[in-house]
């Protein structure tokens, strides 16, 4: 079975690729650049998720399109930036520094969010997976991880939050993971193989 991927996050592509034993082939869909991105407005990940498995499905018939709705979740910012964090800094209209991607923008707006609050941070991962076929949804996931938010990043691999999310059990940050080790410890990871045993059992 192969479910085509219909992200614009080049980081959760690259999650993906590293499920390559897993029981389905995972692909990116091809051209997606042409197709406009269509609107996250809903207030759970798991509404944006199903919302993006049916959008895309309209535009690729026939293929099964698997979408992924994920973010950061901090317990002492009541959950924020959840749901909104690709567009968090945004959001907050927090400075944009020069030389700046958007992650790097989000990880300063939350070290500054957490500067006054003390240590630890507990936080989680959240992913929600959604696989559509033709407008129709297939199967839902989810999948999470807990960690703290660190106060300075550390690590070069990954993406968005990950060089400040850290992994208390593995003594590490996200971004300190090699692809296919944060796909077995990850949301991702997670919400990926609980997707796997709904499709491979309904
Ligand atoms: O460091 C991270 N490691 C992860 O493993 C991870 N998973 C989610 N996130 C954050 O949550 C946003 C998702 O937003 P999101 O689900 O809307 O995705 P997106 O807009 O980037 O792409 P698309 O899939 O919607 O096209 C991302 O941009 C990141 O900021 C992560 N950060
Ligand atoms: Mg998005």
């Amino acid at each position: 079975m192969t479910l085509y991927v219909a992200t614009t996050n080049p980081g959760k592509l690259r999650d993906f690729a590293a499920a390559a034993n897993s029981s389905v082939t995972i692909e990116p869909l091809p051209g997606l650049k042409e197709i406009p991105a269509p609107p996250e407005d809903e207030p759970t990940f798991e509404g944006n998720a199903r919302a993006k498995a049916v959008y895309y499905s309209q535009h690729a018939p026939g293929k099964i399109i698997l979408a992924d709705d994920s973010g950061l979740e901090v317990d002492a910012l009541a959950g924020a930036p959840g749901v909104r964090s690709a567009r968090y800094a945004e959001d907050l209209n927090f400075p944009v520094p020069p030389d700046t991607s958007t992650d790097e923008r989000n990880n300063l707006c939350l070290l500054e969010a957490l500067s006054h609050i003390p240590d630890p941070h507990p936080a989680r991962y959240h992913c929600v997976l959604a696989a559509a076929r033709d407008g129709e949804i297939i199967a839902t996931a989810h999948g999470t991880v807990e960690g703290e938010i660190q106060n300075a990043p550390r690590g070069t691999l990954g993406f968005g939050y990950d060089p400040l999310f850290y992994l208390p059990e593995q003594n590490k940050t996200m971004a300190e993971l090699d692809a296919q080790t944060k796909l077995a410890f990850s949301h991702r990871g997670r919400a990926l193989l609980a997707l796997e045993t709904k499709l491979f059992t309904s």
